[in-house]
Order: C-alpha cells, then structure tokens, then sequence
C-alpha cells in the first residue's frame, strides 16, 4: 500500500536537561490501522506522543502528522484527536456543557456533544459537573472530546487506564469500528493482553526504538506471546524481577 503515513517519527529525540529521554526515534504509521505503543514507565511514550500533537518541542528530528508538523497542519484541531493527560474539557461545569463548547471551538454543532456522550456511554451523566466523575467515567469523557470532529487520526494516552472491564470491552470495539472507517488510531498503553486483543501493529520504546511492525510478526502469527517479546525487546526492567 502506498498511502502517505498517518504519523511519522523521522530521528525524534528528546533531552530535558540533560538527560535523553527519547533517542533517535523513527516509525511510521500507516492509515487505517490501530497501532499500540509500549514500554515500560518512563519510557517516553507520553513524551514521543505530546511532540507529535506539538506540545513538546523535538530535541533533534521531526514527527509529523499526515507529513506536518501538528501546528503546519491545516484543521489539525479537527483532523486529529487526542487524549491525553492536561487535555480535555475543563472539569467545572456540567459534561454536556464543556462538551458543547469545545464543540463550539472545533466550528461543530453543539449537538455533537450529545452524540459523542451516546457514544462514549456517558448520556445519563451528561448533566453532572465532570468534577464528580469517577476516574472511568472521565477517561470515557477524555474519550468523547477526543472523538468530537470524528477525527481522521486519534491519538490516546493509556485510555485504558480507570475502565472496568465492560469499558476496556466497549473501548476496544469502539476502536476497531474506528480503523474499519479508515480512521488510524495510536494507542499508548501497559496493559498487554489487551492490547494483543487490539491493535494491528506495535511499536516497542524504551527510549529508542525496540520495534515497529505488525503484531503479528512480532509474535510469531501467535506462536509467542505479546509479553514474552515484550520483555525481549525492552531489556530488564528495573523494578524487580517479577511482573
Ligand atoms: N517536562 C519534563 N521535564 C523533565 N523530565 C521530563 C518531563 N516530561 C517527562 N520527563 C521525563 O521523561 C521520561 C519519559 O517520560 P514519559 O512520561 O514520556 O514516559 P512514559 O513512557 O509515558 O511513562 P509512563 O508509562 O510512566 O506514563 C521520564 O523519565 C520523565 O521523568
């Protein structure tokens, strides 16, 4: 397939201070795909993650996004979704109400904020200050903010993280519905064996770049186990020697 890549990473390197913390990184992500990104804490996947969306400037190389730099990217607030940490409505009013006027700053109908609410499995809540939600239930609406200009591309920092299993369930189809449209979706995530079950391909970063391909390939077509590479690829960790 000859498509231009959805996100590229072409010699990205971070340093605060003076440390590295993210080492000569180069991959591409093709459209349409669900890609899992992986390492352990630490690794810089949320660093990689906030220079592709502009919220971190690259030490050295360049990420783009569909062959931009995010802020060269025309209608990049709609064309791509994120959901990350530090983004998102703010939490004093009501859901609905922070929903419609992130809308409203994305040129969309305010009734895009009840549709993504529906989506994201938050309609009976929409009236309550997202203050009060439980960490799943903010995930889901990290998810709907992320969703509002149904985006080409979405990028997701571990949104996994605070949803019972019906949500990780629910976030998985909602996914694969995603990549099935042709959206290309970059998830960040801990959880393995969930994200076996999820994307098509893999990118391993401990600092540099351990492996980019399909999870397919990196398993053996599931001979191996996505953990067993894992742990291969990344080195040791140095938490302990037990998972
Ligand atoms: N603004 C910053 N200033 C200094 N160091 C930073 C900054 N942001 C991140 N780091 C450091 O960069 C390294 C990578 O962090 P990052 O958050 O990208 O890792 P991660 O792979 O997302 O980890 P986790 O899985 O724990 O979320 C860490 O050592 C972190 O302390």
């Amino acid at each position: 397939m000859s498509a231009a890549p959805a996100v590229s990473f072409r010699g990205v390197g971070k340093r605060f201070g003076g440390r590295t913390v993210v080492d000569d990184l180069t991959f591409d992500v093709r459209p349409g795909r669900i890609v899992g990104l992986l390492g352990r804490n630490g690794a810089g996947k949320t660093t990689s993650l906030r220079m592709l969306v502009g919220l971190t400037r690259p030490s050295a190389g360049e990420a783009l996004v569909f062959g931009h730099r995010y802020a060269d990217l025309p209608d990049a607030g709609r064309r791509i979704g994120v959901s990350m940490d530090g983004i998102g409505p703010l939490p004093g009013a009501s859901a609905r109400r922070e929903l419609r006027i992130w809308a409203s700053s994305l040129g969309l109908p305010a009734s895009r904020a009840d549709e993504v609410l529906e989506i994201v499995g938050l309609s009976e809540h929409a009236g309550r200050k997202a203050k009060g939600y439980s960490t799943g239930m903010r995930q889901r609406l990290s998810l709907a903010t992320a969703l509002l200009a149904d985006p080409d591309l979405l990028i997701l920092d571990e949104p996994a993280n605070g949803l019972d299993p019906d949500g990780i369930r629910w976030l998985r189809d909602l996914l694969r519905g995603l990549a099935d449209r042709g959206r290309t979706v970059v998830v960040s995530s801990h959880l393995l064996a969930e994200l076996e079950q999820t994307v098509d391909d893999i990118v391993i970063l401990q600092q540099s770049l351990r492996f980019s391909g399909s999870l397919a390939e990196l398993t053996g077509g599931g001979t191996e186990r996505l953990e067993d590479r894992f742990f291969e690829l990344a080195g040791s960790g140095v938490g302990g020697t037990h998972v």
